[in-house]
């Protein structure tokens, strides 16, 4: 039994020597650790299954950017800083935020200078708020970041994305995070080659078809692709990797995941590559795979909000239509 630690923010436990929070309810199986040439990567990524891709080098131009190299090299713009008075950072759309009556954003979106994020980072107190730097990698960095950014796989990249009909390619986020920040359980409507700079992340994922144990917002919430809560524990059957420098994690789209920084990883850094999903296939065969339901569930939502032209009214005539009749 891995040792267990308790302290006032939590239980934890020892996974592959990283210490992770404990979650006792989760039945949790391995993801697949394969070389990147692997001939069997691309049947799993084919198959919209989540696969580890180690020593993968596809960003190992950018595994030396520690807090001093991206302070020296990132340029002196201003980025994009969540910060939030627990350790999780839930997403939320801003917009949708203002026409949602008694919605508390639960982080503060603050833009601030590279070196005044180090500054917050180096000289965190217990009691000070955490911070997660969260940045799209645009024309705006340094020409060091730039050179090491078109240093990346991009043969291996553009070719993945070709042969599995992708779209294009929307976005690199950065990701800057401290030990013990999480992104609680969500999915996402893009493929993701999630890529590990410094420090070690969990990931936990689980199949679209555990959607009904996940109970995410509302589609016009604006914490739309979270989940609301964990209620139906032992029904939940997931999968848990440990991504390190080098590893680049494929998150297929829809899949849900919840990204912890380990407690002894030190300061994070991830790289993310998002891509739009490719065009729907013209012959739908049936039945649907759990993540067209979950289009199809989103649609409906979109749908009704549009014909009842108040976004309030759709649970209610969902209520009315399922409750006691669908049971
Ligand atoms: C939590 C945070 C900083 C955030 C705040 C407000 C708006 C958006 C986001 C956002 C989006 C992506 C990530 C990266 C990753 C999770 C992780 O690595 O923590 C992940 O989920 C993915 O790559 O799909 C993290 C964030
Ligand atoms: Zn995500």
């Amino acid at each position: 039994m891995a040792s267990v630690v308790s302290d006032k923010r939590g239980t934890y436990v020892d996974l592959e020597g990283h210490t992770v929070r404990k979650y006792d309810f989760l039945q949790l199986s391995k993801i697949p650790r394969l070389e990147f040439d692997d001939p069997n990567v691309e049947s799993i990524i084919a198959n919209e299954e989540p696969v580890l891709l180690v020593n993968s080098n596809i960003i190992s131009s950018a595994l030396k950017w520690d807090l001093d190299y991206l302070k020296k090299n990132l340029g002196a713009g201003s980025f994009s800083v969540y910060s939030s008075k627990t350790c999780k950072f839930m997403y939320y759309d801003e917009k949708r935020a203002k026409q949602w009556p008694y919605f508390i954003p639960p982080t503060q979106r603050i833009h601030m200078k590279f070196e005044e994020f180090c500054s917050r980072v180096r000289n965190l107190k217990a009691s000070d708020s955490r911070v997660y730097l969260q940045q799209m990698l645009d024309d705006s960095v340094g020409k060091n970041i730039v050179k090491d950014f078109l240093e990346f796989k991009w043969q291996w990249l553009t070719e993945m994305q070709r042969k599995m009909n992708w779209g294009s390619l929307t976005s690199n986020l950065l990701l800057i995070g401290l030990p013990g920040n999480i992104t609680p359980v969500h999915y996402d409507e893009q493929q993701n080659f999630f890529g590990q700079l410094t420090g070690f992340k969990r990931v936990i994922l689980f199949h679209p078809d555990q959607f009904k144990c996940l109970y995410p917002f509302p589609l016009y919430h604006p914490c739309d692709r979270q989940s609301q809560r964990f209620p139906k524990l032992k029904e939940l059957k997931g999968y848990e990797v440990i991504v390190g420098p080098g590893d680049v994690l494929y998150i297929p789209m829809y899949w849900w995941h919840h990204v912890e920084s380990t407690m002894n990883s030190g300061i994070t850094t991830s790289v993310n590559f998002w891509f739009k999903a490719g065009p729907t296939p013209s012959q739908i065969t049936h039945p649907l795979t759990a993540q067209q339901k979950v289009a199809v569930m989103r649609n409906i939502e979109r749908m009704l909000g549009e014909a009842l032209g108040d976004p309030h009214e759709v649970g209610p005539l969902l209520n009315c239509m399922v409750n006691g009749r669908y049971t």
